[in-house]
């Protein structure tokens, strides 16, 4: 004889003991795990459901090109602050391609197996510029995706940055170096919440199994930097097209490696593709001094242009240059462009952009005299 509740409807099922409610959790867990890295009945196995963050960037948006030239589905989440909708604006209407303007400081959903975590502003003008909003793009933005990595089963990569070794006192710099960072400085918004997003993703990989890569970006360069973001390269082409002077912050002795984009993006996917979570270092080992930056810019756009020497700025590093041993053993990766090769790619892009010897305009003619 089934038993009824007062009013005649059917009684509330008997409530799940603590130990149902841990097996329950258990099963769906399981159940998570089976769907992890199989795909829907409708799409090649190959394929895969890419989510990159910072996608309409200047890195980001090359990453895009090629993971939906191989043809996979991209969610690109992008706040807009220093990337442009121009970059992607060959996939707008693409089936496999989506665009979210959000940011990752808000948490984000979507079904993904594998999570591209690039969104941060990178040049130094910009990141000193807000830099509470930074650290919380660095720290927040990548606690939110690796919350979303941890929960949907996607391979999270991290794009951390060669800035995570300070002014290093060791040189080249080796991925076991733990570097050089002044931790209340003006650069330490973006060199400190990379650290600490380094340090998470470890701590989820190791506390929650989160499948990570981690790799630490050198100095990148290449078409579609923005024109005026304040970086040495952008601002030595643009500044030299524009018959412009080249702007030497201190004696330009400094010095820096310089990877052309093309050369990361393919780093940048082989550590994906690959099975190790580093951190690898990945940039080309070529170092060049501010000095010889700008003279390599001017033989190629104007050697009349002069150099006007500026204060160099706080706590910039001295000398950076990446040792590539373990990128190379473990990925088979080695940049492959020369400087002087990559940019004359980015001078004919920002000739495109910004044309040649673009001077101020006129000032407006005089107003008509009333007499
Ligand atoms: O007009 C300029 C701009 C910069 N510089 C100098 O050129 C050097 C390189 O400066 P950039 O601003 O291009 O880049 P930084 O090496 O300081 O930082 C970069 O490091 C690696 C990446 O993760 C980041 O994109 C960025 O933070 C610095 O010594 C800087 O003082 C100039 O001499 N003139």
């Amino acid at each position: 004889m089934t038993s009824s509740s007062p009013n005649g409807a059917a009684p509330p099922p008997p409530a799940a003991s603590p130990v149902d409610v841990q097996r329950q959790g258990a099963e769906a867990l399981d159940r998570l795990a089976s769907w992890r890295g199989t795909n829907a009945p409708n799409r090649p196995a190959t394929h895969k459901r890419i989510l990159v963050t910072g996608g309409a960037g200047f890195i980001g948006s090359h990453l895009v090109d090629r993971l939906m030239e191989e043809g996979n589905e991209v969610i690109c989440v992008d706040s807009l602050f220093t990337g442009k909708k121009s970059n992607i604006e060959r996939w707008r209407s693409h089936p496999n391609f989506e665009f979210f303007r959000h940011d990752v400081i808000e948490p984000f959903t979507a079904e993904v197996d594998q999570i591209y975590h690039l969104a941060c502003p990178a040049s130094p003008v910009h990141y000193k510029y807000n830099a509470i909003r930074t650290l919380k793009t660095g720290v927040l933005g990548t606690l939110n995706m690796l919350g979303l990595a941890k929960r949907v089963g996607a391979t999270f990569l991290l794009a951390s940055t060669s800035e995570v070794y300070g002014d290093p006192l060791m040189h080249p710099q080796v991925e076991e170096y733990w570097g050089n960072v002044n931790p209340i400085g003006v650069r330490s918004c973006y060199d400190e919440s990379k650290r600490v997003a380094e340090t998470m993703a470890f701590d989820y990989h190791r506390q929650h199994g989160v499948d990570i890569r981690v790799v630490r970006i050198f100095n990148t360069y290449g078409p579609r930097m923005v024109e005026n973001d304040g970086r040495v390269v952008s601002n030595f082409v643009g500044q030299a097209l524009r018959g412009q002077s080249l702007t030497v912050y201190g004696d330009g002795s400094q010095t820096r490696s310089f990877c052309y984009v093309a050369d990361l993006v393919d780093g940048i996917m082989r550590m994906m593709q690959g099975n190790a979570t580093g951190p690898f270092n990945l940039g080309n080992p070529g170092e060049f001094s501010m000095l010889e930056l700008a003279q390599l810019v001017k033989d190629q756009v104007d050697p009349a242009s002069p150099i006007k020497y500026l204060p160099a700025t706080p706590d910039d590093p001295a000398k950076r240059k990446p040792d590539i041993t373990k990128a190379t053993a473990h990925l088979g990766w080695t940049p492959s462009v020369p400087l002087k090769e990559g940019l004359t790619a980015m001078i004919a892009d920002f000739r495109a952009r910004i044309g040649d010897g673009v001077k101020a305009p006129p000032p407006p003619p005089p107003p008509p005299s009333a007499a």
